[in-house]
């Protein structure tokens, strides 16, 4: 049995990021990672402008302004969003001005407009001196043409998507997405819309993992259930390897007469890497790469207990994807907290135990419940709600109520 972390690595090695591109319509990226570095193609802002509305101004004019004494400046010109002022402002002027809208020529600073009182139709008197060149967004200040605004393995989340927006990219390029194939092998196997028959069980794990490879970043190639047969299984593996970047099977990686998997890998080829991992849940696991001179699948021969194969792609496949996806490397790591545990942990010790539960932010601390009922890799009732895993080292037996825990934020 490998060490969680040697095998980590092991995986994490077999992987190489994903070299090819796709420009896709900005609308359309959310979450996508890009593939190009962008400059910006603007100055920000792109002029100067007012950060409020008011009235537009030299600072010389008003800057001796008191309630008692207010400077009587003309309003010469009306300056909306998205209008081009027409004129200069002179000594004695000022410009009637509106959040966001082009600052004119001649003046220097915005009085925000419940610092003035409008007079006749033509005038304003500012009641309170402004400080110089206030409430103005000077061209350039936030980025200048060609800066660098976002880098290669950015993901694209709201505040990217404001930006390429901003600055005109409505198309992006970013890297394609892993093609993922999840089959579900066992002759017990049924979909969910089937009556089952005595000795039968849903075959809940496609719809698992095919979740999870969704929010992993990847596309989840749903391949269904294959039978505990070897010739079928060798066809829809060999199938699944030559279709995806990743395979990921449940089920027949023990040591079972019907876990026919790793045998499987072996004769197709594949050069096998991983065989046993010393985690609970997910012992077998069974990692082996194919590799061809213009493409790489790394399969994954998950155990098929529901939680054992969660718990396998939460802590190894999920950093598979992430490598793949053109992430940095900073971004494939597990994520890690340490967290209070709210009840006592216990592991038989002899592997990497991860517990599922509710990790919680309360007063400002990180807190974790273990889900209730039995922590049992068949228990796929209690996993609901599950957002972290703790971790009981090898050679703990228990961690107690009200001490620290290393989590792994799902
Ligand atoms: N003699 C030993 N037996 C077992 C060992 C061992 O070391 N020695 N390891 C146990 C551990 S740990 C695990 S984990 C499982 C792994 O089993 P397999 O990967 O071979 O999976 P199966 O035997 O096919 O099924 C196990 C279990 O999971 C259920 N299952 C399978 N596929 C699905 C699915 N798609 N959806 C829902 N549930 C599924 C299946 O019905 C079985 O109950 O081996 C232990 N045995
Ligand atoms: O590893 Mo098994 O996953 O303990 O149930
Ligand atoms: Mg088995």
């Amino acid at each position: 049995m490998l060490p969680v972390s040697q095998a980590e690595q092991i995986i994490l090695d077999l992987v190489q990021p994903v070299s090819a591109t796709e420009s896709i319509d900005l609308a359309l990226a959310t979450e996508r990672i890009l593939a190009t570095s962008i400059d910006s193609r603007l100055d920000f802002p792109h002029w100067d402008n007012s950060a409020m509305d008011g009235y537009a101004v030299k600072f010389a004019d008003v800057r001796s302004s008191t309630p008692k004494h207010p400077i009587t400046l003309e309003v010469v010109e009306e300056i909306p969003a998205g209008y081009q002022p027409q004129r200069e402002i002179q000594s004695g002027e000022a410009a009637r001005i509106f959040t966001g809208a082009i600052v004119p020529a001649g003046a220097d600073t915005i009085v925000m407009q419940e610092h003035t009182q409008r007079v006749q139709k033509n005038f304003v008197k500012i009641q309170i001196a402004p400080t110089a060149r206030s409430f103005v967004r000077q061209r350039g200040e936030y980025s200048r043409t060609g800066d660098p605004l976002l880098a290669v393995g950015t993901v694209l989340n709201p505040p990217e998507m404001a930006i390429l927006a901003a600055t005109g990219c409505s198309q992006v390029e970013v890297y394609r997405r892993p093609r993922v194939a999840i089959l579900s092998t066992g002759d017990e196997l049924v979909t969910p819309s089937q009556p089952l028959k005595p000795g039968q069980i849903v075959d809940s794990n496609q719809y698992a993992l095919a979740a999870f490879v969704t929010q992993a970043g990847g596309i989840p190639i749903c391949m269904g259930i294959i039978p505990d047969d070897r010739a079928k299984l060798t066809a829809a593996m060999s199938e699944a390897i030559s279709s995806a970047d990743f395979v990921l099977s449940t089920g027949g990686v023990s040591v079972g007469d019907y876990d026919y998997v790793e045998a499987i890998l072996a004769e197709l080829g594949g050069d096998i890497q991983v065989r046993a991992v010393a985690i609970k849940p997910g012992k077998p696991l069974t990692v082996a790469k194919f590799e061809t001179e213009d493409r790489a699948v790394v399969y994954f021969g998950l155990p098929g207990n529901p939680v054992s194969a969660l718990v396998s792609c939460w802590r190894f496949v999920k950093l598979a994807i992430a490598k793949f996806s053109g992430l940095p490397e900073s971004k494939y790591q597990p994520a890690w907290i340490e967290a209070i545990t709210t009840q006592e942990l216990t592991a038989d010790s002899k592997r990497e135990t991860y517990l599922w539960g509710q990790l919680e932010l309360i007063n400002g601390r990180y807190q974790f419940s273990l889900a209730g009922g039995a922590q049992n890799s068949a228990n796929l009732i209690n996993l609901a709600g599950t957002n972290a895993l703790a971790v009981v080292p090898i050679e703990i037996y228990s961690i107690e109520a009200g001490a620290a825990v290393r989590v792994l934020v799902l």
